[in-house]
């Protein structure tokens, strides 16, 4: 079997007032949408950005197509998309330009920067967007500009934190349709959410993350997974105030 387009084993990172990742284990394989959901403060953001070397581990491996993310060089991140904090949006730039500037960074060259760009803004319906100066966006098309550069140039593995924050109803329905198009074309895809309807729609695999551990998985079709998830958190929050 062919490597997962991300991997986390035994991954543990502390911070100085207490544990953010507590020892994961986790797999986003190719072809799979895997949601990450978790209360506040869970770990989330946290194990997201060590998958993507923003932070170092103080313990354990992240993997990305099968290296290291301490020694993966620029062919395999130029395979990589995320959006993890901040969309990655220049506030003082139109939106094409932000996005053939993304399109650059991830290695296109000439004609396929272009393409690539408008490809994406009429993937996420941005074309009203592309010459305003993205700074005086509302939020949500300032989201969608960012998903739109995690996504342009069709990269394997995916990462995105919280991608539905501000999007309107019809925001939400073009990531879910892209995300579901990209993992069916063979895609890994992690995502998370505090949304646990949409995240039962599109997610193949559903991780529940507490106080920095993986405490269960949800199949996506649980009915009334709201409840579940809450009855998951609070017996493994009653297991550890024992
Ligand atoms: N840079 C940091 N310094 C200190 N503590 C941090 C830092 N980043 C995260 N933490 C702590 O690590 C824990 C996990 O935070 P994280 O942001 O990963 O949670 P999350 O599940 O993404 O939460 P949310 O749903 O609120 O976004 C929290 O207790 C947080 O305060």
């Amino acid at each position: 079997m062919p490597d997962p387009r991300l991997a986390a084993h035994a991954l543990v990172r502390r911070f100085a007032p207490g544990i953010g990742v507590a020892g994961i284990d986790l797999a986003v394989e190719a072809g799979e949408i895997h949601a990450l959901v978790g209360l506040n403060g869970a770990g989330k953001t946290t194990l997201m950005r060590l998958l993507l070397g923003m932070l170092r581990p103080t313990a354990g491996r992240a993997l990305v197509h099968g290296r290291d993310v301490a020694t993966a060089g620029s062919t395999v991140w130029a395979r990589v998309g995320h959006l993890v904090d901040h969309p990655l949006v220049y506030p003082e730039l139109d939106g094409h330009t932000n996005l053939r500037v993304s399109a650059r960074l991830r290695g296109l060259r000439g004609a396929a920067v272009r393409t690539a760009a408008d490809r994406v803004a009429e993937e996420l319906r941005l074309t009203s967007c592309l010459r305003t100066t993205a700074g005086t966006l509302s939020q949500g098309n300032r989201q969608r500009l960012g998903i739109a550069a995690a996504l342009l140039h069709d990269p394997t593995a995916i990462v995105l934190d919280e991608p539905t924050n501000s999007l309107d109803p019809a925001g939400v329905i073009l990531l879910r349709e892209s995300l579901l198009r990209r993992a069916a074309a063979g895609a890994g895809i992690l995502v998370s959410s505090h949304h646990l309807d949409e995240v039962a729609r599109i997610a193949d695999r559903v991780t529940v993350v507490n106080h920095g551990r993986v405490v269960g998985a949800l199949a996506p079709d649980t009915s009334e997974i709201e409840r579940a998830f809450f009855a998951m958190v609070h017996a493994d929050d009653e297991r550890l105030s024992r």
